[in-house]
């Protein structure tokens, strides 16, 4: 998949699903729960322990699947090598943006700042983590688009079903959805996930 076409799922797909599993197989069926929703983007982040299970078990998914939580360039290695599509990293760091660049690999680097989002962008990220961003309001992206009017903006940490809607009006480009999905596993197991997947899709749609 060429670096253009994973920018664009991403976008198409609106809602990029965060997956912390305890383990492989729990992250493995939050996924598939997601996905069997209706979400078409999966970050798999590298706190859950034997993540490479994980991208493998999801290789023949028709979902966009990332890699998230890669914190240094070693990761990110990691991360390609098993199959992601994108890079998502709490914080800028320019080591991971030469390596995924030298891939053609997306990367959505975590910024906060104005300082640290040209930052990004001078270093070749076409989508900008907003993280985490509880800390913003959606009019945020409004008031950043003034001096930077080409900037696309995910906002991730503390969006959910009961928000996103805020955000993409605010002109997110698409938002990461963590803890709001990961909850409804731990209180419905799969069937929840699914459940909660299909409230956002149904969402979007309205
Ligand atoms: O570590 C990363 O690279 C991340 O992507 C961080 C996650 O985006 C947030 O942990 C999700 O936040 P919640 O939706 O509030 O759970």
């Amino acid at each position: 998949m060429q670096k253009i076409e994973i920018l664009k799922a991403l976008s198409d797909a609106k809602v990029v699903a965060v997956i912390r599993g305890s383990s492989p197989e729990e992250a493995t069926e939050i996924s598939k729960g997601a996905i069997t929703g209706g979400i078409r983007a999966i970050e798999i982040t590298y706190t859950t322990p034997f993540v490479e299970e994980t991208f493998k078990a999801l290789r023949h998914s028709d979902a966009i699947i990332g890699a998230g939580t890669v914190l240094d360039v070693e990761t990110a290695r990691h991360a390609i090598l098993n199959g992601a599509k994108f890079v998502v990293s709490p914080s800028y760091n320019a080591a991971i943006a030469k390596l995924c660049n030298r891939y053609s690999v997306p990367y959505l680097p975590g910024c906060m700042t104005i300082t640290e989002m040209v930052t990004a962008l001078e270093g070749g990220s076409d989508i900008i983590k907003l993280f985490p961003g509880n800390q913003f309001e959606p009019s945020f992206i409004k008031t950043v688009k003034g001096p930077l009017p080409n900037i696309t903006i995910m906002p991730t940490g503390g969006v959910g079903l009961a928000n996103m809607h805020e955000w993409l009006n605010a002109g997110a480009v698409a938002v990461g959805i963590g803890s709001d999905l990961n909850k409804a596993f731990a209180k419905d197991g799969y069937e929840g996930v699914v459940a909660q997947a299909k409230a956002y899709m149904k969402n979007l749609s309205n």
